[in-house]
């Protein structure tokens, strides 16, 4: 297990680069199970979870080829279907949260798929009814082996349907349309999700040749089509990243120029980060962020307490409510964080207030942060990083912070941060792998 070392204090400056996103990336690569001809796909990033589902296809047949460091084409002509039955999938394949996505493909192309219980991050109960029930509408049928939490699907063949998800599920809305574009008839999907990587990936379905209209919306109608072909796509930047160093920025009191943020996809965020009081400009397609020695966050209209919730989009994204919370710590004024998805993302605050925030968590889903406006620093302390977005926002806090502090399990971090030492370093930051 690698841990990072960081000396915090130290304002930065520079430009940086966002990412390809990281769950765009997981969609759109389990999309290519659904044609025998080429797709490439750029701004893949660097990451472990990525990587691993990139592993994954090829061990299942997928012909990979990396033509730059972040483009890679994928050729699914033949699937070893007896990879299913190895011990290698069942290890490999749970690895992560995204590689339920290849079921809805595999079960459109092949009528039967097979996945482990997918892993990701401990944040809560993470059910995939959606994913499931949407495919039984479709005509599949599924077995749930609890013993060893393995699911099988298979169907002789998939009609379309109206469905109504039972909740906004971004992937199982993904895994839904992949599975519908094949299918036989018409499928409207209602209370579809519908943020930027979804309509990325019904976009690009479309180029392959499949007819789904709504997109954007959470009511999606697709036409069922005999087969798709080949595309090129290409990622848009990570909007958890674009989030992570605008909070990155206001902690530290830097001036950094966030590159090429496709801010037109960003929605409700830069809004949110606003409304804590951090002032950014939008320069061309950069977010330029100025630095301030001190932010204060908006109350409501009538001066109570701002409340910052998480929400389906249009709503406020779950990834981003761990970042809004550290910001919060060092800003003037007091907010209340709502995580309304998750039961289990907010008990990293421990170790917030072992660094000196003053922090109420109410309950599993609610933490009451009383701002400090910098007249307190944070201290360095060591730590654990518990999830991936809980992980980036202590690094942020330590990086704020007086002396030394120690982050371990930083795995954690790297699934879905792209060289993330080497970027601080680029920009300033005394961080060290240990
Ligand atoms: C690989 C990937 O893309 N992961 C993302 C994806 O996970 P994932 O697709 O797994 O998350 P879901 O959208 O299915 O659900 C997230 C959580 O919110 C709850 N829920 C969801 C919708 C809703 O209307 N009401 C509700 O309560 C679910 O029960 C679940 O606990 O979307 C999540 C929500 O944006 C993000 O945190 C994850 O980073
Ligand atoms: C929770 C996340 O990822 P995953 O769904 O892969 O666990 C995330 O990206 O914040």
């Amino acid at each position: 297990m690698s841990a990072f070392e960081i000396w915090g204090g130290k304002p930065l400056k520079g430009e940086i680069i966002p990412q390809g996103a990281k769950n765009e990336a997981l969609q759109v690569i389990s999309a290519v199970l659904l044609t025998e001809e080429k797709v490439t796909i750029s701004n893949i990033p660097d990451i472990k979870d990525v990587n691993k589902l990139i592993e994954l296809l090829g061990d299942m047949g997928v012909e990979t080829e990396r033509l730059a460091a972040d483009t890679y084409s994928f050729q699914a002509k033949n699937i070893d279907q007896d990879f299913f039955k190895s011990d290698a999938f069942k290890q490999k394949g749970g690895g992560l949260r995204g590689s339920i996505m290849i079921v809805g493909p595999l079960l459109a192309r092949y009528g039967k798929a097979a996945i482990p219980k997918p892993g990701g991050d401990k944040i809560g109960r993470r059910r995939l009814d959606t994913h499931f029930l949407g495919f039984e509408k479709l005509g599949a049928r599924f077995e749930y082996n609890a013993s060893d939490e393995f699911f099988d699907v298979d169907a002789t063949n998939l009609h379309g349907t109206d469905i109504l998800l039972e909740e906004a599920s971004v992937t199982g809305t993904a895994n839904v349309v992949m599975a519908a574009v094949l299918a036989k008839g018409t499928t409207t999907i209602y209370n579809a999700a519908c943020e930027p990587y979804l309509q990325q990936l019904c976009k690009m379905l479309n180029r392959m040749g499949a007819k789904i209209s709504g997109i954007k919306s959470n009511l999606l109608t697709i036409e069922g089509v005999e087969k798709l072909g080949g595309t090129e796509h290409r990622l848009l930047p990570d909007m958890i990243e674009i989030g992570s160093f605008i909070g990155l920025a206001a902690m530290t009191e830097s001036e950094i120029t966030i590159k090429n943020v496709c801010f037109q996809e960003l929605g409700i965020i830069p809004n949110t980060f606003a409304r804590l009081g951090i002032q950014f400009e939008l320069r061309g397609d950069d977010i330029y962020i100025p630095a301030q020695k001190h932010y204060e966050i908006d109350t409501f209209i009538d001066g109570s307490i701002l409340t910052v919730a998480d929400a389906p989009w249009p709503g406020f994204t779950p990834d981003l409510l761990s970042i809004v919370l550290v910001i919060a710590t060092q800003a003037k004024g007091s907010v209340l964080i709502h995580q309304k998805m998750f039961e289990s993302r907010l008990f990293f605050v421990d170790k917030l207030i072992d660094m000196g925030a003053q922090i109420i968590l109410c309950d599993p889903h609610r933490a009451t942060v009383i701002g400090l406006d910098k007249k307190v620093k944070l201290r360095g302390i060591e730590m654990t990083s518990p999830d991936i977005r809980a992980g980036v926002s202590l690094l942020i806090a330590a990086l704020s912070a007086k002396g030394k502090s120690v982050i371990s399990n930083i795995e954690q971090i790297e699934r879905g941060y792209q060289h993330i030492d080497q970027r601080l370093l680029a920009l300033g930051a005394d961080i060290k792998r240990i």
